[in-house]
């Protein structure tokens, strides 16, 4: 403590001790006035961070609702369908699983059946009843055999039940309706990718589920089924063969012999196998090994005709072949050639003559000694036939083609007829109606026959002894002939995809195929009026269709849902000519000239 001698001494002293309190307490205050201000400016500075914070948080928050929004938008539809779609597996899996169970309780049922059944056997064999096994082994056996046998009368039944069937279409003079459903074929696949009906169009909708009766499934998606059934008199599935085919139509080529007119006539759409059932196949790159068995029914008709011919040595036949083809409403002659000896089609008229028959004057016939020569001529009348391709069928042909064989046969000669009447008489002591050289000339037929102006051989026979000499007579030549039609495909325009000059050629198509049509609903229908004349097709093959001869039409149909509507058009068209009667097809009388 210092020493203060007075008393001011001591105030002075206090005084500056104050004084110096006060100085370091003014310093502390400037210092804490310094701290503050610098934490105000912390704070300041904080609080503008946090409000920075604060902005971005919102605009991160903006920005993250609008993404969620988004996100939330695009993922909810797939969302929605997958969880429908698990929805569906989940019952389809539910599903299977409850027939899985089915079949496992079944083989479980089964198993135990069969280990009881094994058990039974295994007792048997142990217990020495070989006896009752062999009972039971014989049992089976003469099952089977009856089984057999019951199939065996089944078949000949049917087969009785369609021959009295197509005896009663001859009788009835009924047009004899085949039907043929090609098999699916690559261009199918084709026409299916590019249809508009949906992926199903190559489907198949079209069957041929008995040899009488076919099956469409015309069933529309999302429709109940409807099943549409067609009887002809034969129905060619997919997996017939040409030779099958050609079975069928052989008897008549008997008819032909025996003195009646036959036409064979192929209809249906575009690409549906006419030319492939009437011709063969025309594929360039074909490599069948057996050829044969790929031809059509023209040159298997025409192999038959001249094997019939070669079994009746007796008799003597000349075969003349014509062949025209009607396009864009012209008949042109196929067989006409220029100067040179080229084929060219040259254009011909169709007349009707005064017995109401329909001739072509100055056709071309060539006469021919085999089928080699009638196919040598057909291939080259098909380099001349209209054919170009539709989007339906890359080689379709644009005209109807008529091939026809005209059978001249004269009778043998007198002593040989009379030999074999000789040997008839024995037989038969009566001029019958199915007597192959009945002769117009018997007087008493004679009279019979003008009794009645419209009555045929057959239906006016001689019931009288006659004298062999009024059958030796030798007769004039018996004229008949076959026609064998190879129609355009109808089809339409959107379908087969064609402009210009061949959109002309398809609707000249449609037009005589819808005059066919006409013609088969007016004799359908017994008008007074059949409209022949209404196009150069139905006019040329008039007596065909409405006169007397044995008339066979060969549908041909696509089995695809894609062709569906036409191929329910050409059934329709089947179902009509089957409808038709017309006079029973009555044999050809000795005479008949052509004009
Ligand atoms: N039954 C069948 N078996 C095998 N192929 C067939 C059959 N039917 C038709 N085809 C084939 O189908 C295609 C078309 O047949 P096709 O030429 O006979 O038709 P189309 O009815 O004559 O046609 P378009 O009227 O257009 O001339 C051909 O390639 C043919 O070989």
């Amino acid at each position: 403590m210092p020493h203060f001698v007075n008393r001011d001494q001591i105030f002075a002293h206090q005084v500056h001790l104050l004084e110096h309190k006060l100085r370091s307490k003014e310093e502390r205050i400037l210092e804490l006035e310094t701290e503050n201000a610098l934490l105000h400016l912390r704070l300041a500075e904080c609080m503008g961070k946090l409000r920075r914070d604060r902005e971005e948080d919102v605009i991160l928050a903006k920005r993250h609702c609008q993404h969620q929004g988004k996100v939330q938008k695009s993922t909810l539809v797939p969302l929605a369908k997958l969880l429908s779609h698990v929805q569906a597996l989940k019952k389809e899996l539910r599903d299977v699983f409850a027939v899985y169970v089915g079949f496992a309780t079944e083989l479980e049922n089964q198993s135990k059946q069969l280990m009881e059944w094994m058990d039974i056997i295994g007792k048997a064999v142990q217990g020495d009843q070989g006896g009752d096994t062999q009972r039971l082994q014989a049992q089976v056996a003469s099952l089977e055999g009856s089984l057999q046998e019951e199939k065996e009368r089944h078949r000949s039944e049917r087969m009785r039940r369609r021959q009295i069937h197509n005896t009663l279409i001859e009788l009835r003079g009924n047009i004899r309706v085949h039907c043929r459903v090609r098999p699916i074929l690559p261009f199918d696949h084709i026409q299916g990718s590019l249809s508009t009906n949906g992926p199903s169009s190559s489907e198949v909708v079209v069957q041929a589920v008995s040899d009488d009766s076919v099956l469409v499934n015309c069933t529309k998606p999302g429709s109940p089924v409807m099943n549409k059934m067609f009887e002809f008199e034969r129905v060619h599935g997919p997996e017939d063969s040409q030779d099958a085919v050609f079975e069928e139509v052989k008897p008549l080529l008997t008819s032909l012999l025996d003195g009646y007119n036959v036409c064979i006539m192929a209809y249906g759409q575009t690409g549906s196998g006419k030319t492939y059932s009437m011709i063969g196949s025309q594929d360039e790159n074909r490599t069948h090994p057996d050829q044969d068995s790929q031809e059509g029914i023209i040159p298997k008709a025409a192999k038959e005709l001249f094997k019939l011919i070669s079994e009746k040595p007796a008799e003597r036949h000349t075969v003349e072949v014509s062949m025209v083809e009607v396009y864009n409403n012209e008949l042109l002659d196929l067989l006409a050639k220029d100067e040179d000896g080229a084929a060219v089609g040259v254009k011909r008229e169709v007349i009707t003559t005064s017995p109401g028959t329909s001739e072509v004057p100055c056709l071309t016939y060539e006469l021919v000694q085999s089928s080699v020569e009638v196919m040598q001529l057909l291939s080259t009348v098909l380099r001349v036939r209209a054919h170009s391709p539709t989007l339906v069928h890359r080689d379709s042909s644009r005209s109807h083609l008529i091939v026809t064989l005209t059978v001249t046969s004269k009778s043998p000669n007198p002593q040989a007829l009379a030999h074999r009447l000789q040997s008839a008489r024995q037989n038969v002591q009566h001029c019958g109606p199915q007597k192959q050289w009945w002769s117009p000339r018997c007087p008493r037929a004679a009279s019979s026959r003008s009794s009645s102006s419209n009555s045929s051989p057959q239906s006016s026979p001689c019931h009288s002894p006659c004298p062999a000499s009024w059958h030796v007579v030798p007769q004039e030549p018996l004229r008949t002939k076959l026609q064998l039609v190879d129609l355009a495909g109808s089809e339409c325009a959107g379908t087969s995809g064609v402009s210009g000059a061949a959109l002309w050629e398809s609707s000249c198509i449609n037009r005589s195929l819808s005059a066919l049509s006409d013609v088969l609903g007016a004799l359908a229908e017994q008008r007074p009026h059949v409209p022949y004349r209404n196009s150069k097709l139905t006019h040329l093959l008039q007596d065909s269709i409405g006169g007397d001869a044995k008339l066979l039409v060969m549908l041909c149909v696509s089995p695809t849902q894609h062709f569906l509507s036409e191929t329910l058009q050409s059934l329709g068209f089947g179902y009509r000519a089957r409808q038709v009667q017309r006079h029973t097809p009555h044999r050809k009388n000795a005479g008949l000239k052509r004009k």
